[in-house]
């Protein structure tokens, strides 16, 4: 493929360098190089993505999960939750887009509204739009074909049980409650991802000013004083080099190893820093802090027989409620899957059932609050994620899944759906109570893998921020970050097209402060 033939060549200078391929690294990335004057290099820590079917294909996303394109960080104990979950992040070009679900929210004007309260200055609904617009993703509903009869059947159970609207086309517009088909980012007519490497690059690699280098780690940033000049990488050969950049360095490595990365380059907490031996380039307090999840829980049911094959990936419809009218968006958010999800339960002795389906109740506006850090010096050693799951002093984020747990035997009980169903296999009809249900629901607690937050957007005057409204972290030059590390609260949806409309500002806002220089 091209830019494997091109990185065997590559150069040392560029004007842009790009840790992290994914997914909001592959929009810049490709943005950035539409100037064919503009030379970009991407540092990426994976393999291309271009003929690897297992990779392409939506549906094989389950496969992809703990293998060899899975960086799979563990978390710290969680006295209150599952400490067992295993954060999968890809390690592949396109990064978490290459092995996700796909599902394709725009975030709701109250997301945004809430990144504006948080300082971020130019980030309200309004001035979003135009780049969910621009985006090259294929985002399209399920297909018909690939509507399975047990999630038609989920979907009109949901909206009898509970009276919430039915939704084809969840980004037409804002919603507090709702139940259908999800819009994925896929090729229905072969269940081809529509992922950012694919929309992105794919259709680019052939640019002579864009140089992806593969399987190439980004150790460290190199400073010349608060400076950003390029990146410390080591390559697939195990050589180590300096790739300069002479107007700016963009970190999109995402929200566990964009932390990790500045850490290791003295940027972050002092007392941390000098604690680990690592010497301190810049004091930067909220460099891992306000580590942020969507938790889920999980409740299964065996059904009467086997479940017809058709789908796009598994979970192809959900619901969100608002269970409290004064909330500005959904409170309580439920994927709908064709199979049983019992990976957690089976844990606690709970058996799998050999046909059955899953409801995961998860929390859109999680209240606890996480951090990330580091416990060695050594860069080859993960860093820890601390998610302080259901920690919130006012247990919101426990009672979240409890009533998750309610509304989803509420909507079984409900025709169509009830039809199919057999024994609730876990937690078991005769687990009621709230304790009971809470202790259930937190202990085979996992996660929608959305880690979010550790380098988060803020004003001039917030000590925790780590970045500006532009993205430039605080205090340096020449160095952005572009991820969803930035994302000052996490939003109500599934994140990915949040991620990708933050490559489309950034690139666009590189672009513009680079002509702001030149004609300067
Ligand atoms: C299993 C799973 C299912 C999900 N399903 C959905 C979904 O259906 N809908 C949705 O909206 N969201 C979903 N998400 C979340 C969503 O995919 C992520 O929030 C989003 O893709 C993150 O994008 P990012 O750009 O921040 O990071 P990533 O896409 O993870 O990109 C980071 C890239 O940087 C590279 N990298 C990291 N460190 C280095 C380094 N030091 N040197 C070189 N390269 C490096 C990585 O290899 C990777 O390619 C899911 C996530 C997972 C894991």
């Amino acid at each position: 493929m091209p830019a494997s033939t091109r990185f065997d060549h590559h150069d040392t200078v560029y004007d842009y360098v790009i840790v992290g391929g994914g997914t909001a690294g592959s929009v810049i990335a490709s943005r950035l190089t539409e100037d064919p004057a503009v030379r970009v290099a991407v540092i990426e820590g994976g393999p291309s993505d271009v003929d690897r079917p297992e990779v392409l294909t939506l549906r094989r996303w389950l496969g992809l999960l703990g293998g060899e394109l899975d960086y799979d960080y563990p978390t710290t104990e969680q006295p209150r939750g599952n400490s067992h979950i295993r954060h999968s992040r890809a390690r592949v070009l396109g990064g978490c887009s290459s092995h996700n679900t796909l599902i394709s929210f725009k975030p709701l004007p109250s997301d945004w509204a809430e990144w504006v309260a948080a300082g971020a200055d130019g980030w309200d609904a309004q001035a979003m739009e135009p780049y969910f617009t621009k985006l090259r993703n294929n985002i399209v509903p399920v297909d018909e074909k690939d509507r399975n009869a047990i999630a038609r059947d989920f979907v009109d159970a949901a909206q009898q049980a509970l009276g919430v609207p039915r939704v084809e086309g969840f980004n037409a517009r804002p919603f507090h409650e709702g139940v259908g088909f999800f819009d994925l980012a896929y090729h229905p007519e072969d269940n081809k991802r529509s992922s950012a490497s694919v929309a992105y690059l794919h259709p680019f690699l052939d640019r002579p000013n864009l140089h992806i280098m593969l399987e190439t780690w980004a150790g460290r940033l190199e400073m010349d004083g608060n400076r950003a000049t390029g990146v410390r990488v080591r390559t697939k050969d195990g050589e180590e080099l300096l790739i300069e950049a002479t107007r700016e360095v963009v970190v999109c490595a995402g929200a566990v190893d964009t932390p990790r990365l500045l850490l290791h380059s003295g940027i972050g907490p002092k007392e941390d820093l000098s604690e680990l031996g690592i010497p301190v380039v810049h004091d930067l307090p909220g460099v891992g802090e306000n580590l942020l999840d969507h938790p889920e829980s999980v409740i299964v049911w065996e059904t009467d027989g086997p479940i017809p094959e058709n789908s796009a990936m598994d979970s192809d419809a959900g619901l969100f409620v608002r269970r409290d009218p004064a909330s500005p968006g959904p409170d309580l958010m439920f994927h709908f899957y064709q199979i049983p999800f019992t990976d957690n339960p089976e844990r606690l002795g709970y058996l799998k059932p050999e046909h059955g389906v899953s409801m995961t109740p998860n929390i859109p506006k999680p209240r606890s609050r996480g951090r990330l850090y580091l416990t060695s010096a050594d860069p080859s050693v993960k860093p820890a994620l601390d998610f302080r799951y259901f920690t919130d002093p006012e247990d919101y984020d426990a009672r979240t899944l409890v009533d998750g747990i309610r509304i989803a035997r509420e909507i079984a009980r409900t025709q169509p759906l009830a039809g199919w169903l057999g024994r609730e296999v876990c937690p078991g009809p005769e687990v009621t109570s709230d304790e009971e249900l809470s202790e259930y629901a937190r202990k085979v607690a996992h996660t929608v893998y959305h880690p979010a937050g550790t380098c988060r957007i803020g004003a001039a005057d917030d000590e925790l921020a780590v970045v500006d409204p532009r993205l430039r972290i605080r205090g340096l030059e020449g160095v952005r970050i572009a991820d969803a590390s930035v994302f000052p609260t996490i939003p109500s949806v599934n994140p990915m097209i949040g991620v990708l409309m933050v490559g489309e500002k950034a690139a666009e806002m590189i672009a513009a402060d680079q002509q702001d220089g030149d004609a300067a």
